[in-house]
């Protein structure tokens, strides 16, 4: 099931998209009713570690909770999957930028690594906004052990369950003003995109360009999206 849903992505589209601009849309990744199952976790209990209130971290406004493991079944299955057909991205990305950093063909052996290092605490989130909540940029960096991409799914219906709260990424090019990409998404639909740094190929040869991502100001209603970021946390 999972592999249909991976079969179906235009890999080599994304990965051009990738490199030409640092992030690409997965088209109705998941379904509607598997966006209402995951959404639905929001809330006391034992899928979480921890409960993050935006504001008194100055990250924003809005909340956000981390999932324990063992993560929701479905989180599971995609983080896993996402996690082979992005690592030759990242790995030929790396290679570009000059970072001796390689990765492995499976994510459970990316993960021993984060783990003998201390990145023992799992990263996929599931994040809830409200009216005049917003999520300010910011890079997900957990420790020394980072894979580049990261992927973002929404939950909720624009226009619908919410206005506003549109997916925000920058980039900030070395010696040049910062650029802003709004992404639009569906409901189900995600965006894999820069953790920390691109390369870019300039006249002079390729060079890197660092992105942060966040959220405008929801206007009204609801949002919801899960974060998959593939290394773990110390
Ligand atoms: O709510 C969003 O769209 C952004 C979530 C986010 O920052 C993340 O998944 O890392
Ligand atoms: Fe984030």
């Amino acid at each position: 099931m999972t592999d249909a849903r991976m079969e179906r992505i235009d890999w080599a589209g994304v990965s051009a998209e990738l490199d030409a601009q640092g992030w690409a849309v997965f088209p109705q990744l998941l379904t509607a009713s598997e966006c209402d199952g995951i959404a639905g976790l929001y809330g006391e209990g034992a899928a979480f570690r921890s409960h993050v209130i935006m504001a008194r971290h100055g990250f924003g406004q809005g909340e956000y909770r981390y999932f324990s493991y063992p993560l929701p079944d479905l989180i599971q299955r995609l983080r896993t999957a996402l996690y082979s057909r992005l690592s030759p991205i990242a790995n030929r990305w790396n290679e570009r930028m000059g970072i001796d950093v390689r990765f492995p063909d499976d994510h459970s052996d990316f993960l021993e690594r984060c783990h003998d290092s201390g990145q023992t605490r799992p990263t996929p989130l599931l994040l809830q906004y409200g009216p005049g909540d917003y999520n300010c940029l910011h890079q997900d960096l957990y420790g020394e052990h980072v894979f580049p991409l990261q992927v973002a799914i929404l939950l909720s219906n624009p226009g619908d369950d919410f206005e506003g709260g549109e997916f925000v990424l920058t980039e900030q090019r070395p010696r040049m003003q910062t650029r802003p990409a709004v992404v639009p998404l569906s409901k189900g639909d995600a965006v894999v995109f820069a953790v920390n740094s691109r390369p870019h190929r300039g006249s002079k040869g390729d060079h890197r360009v660092m992105l942060r991502h966040g959220v405008s100001k929801l206007r009204k209603g609801r949002r919801h999206t899960v974060g998959i970021i593939f290394h773990d946390a110390a």
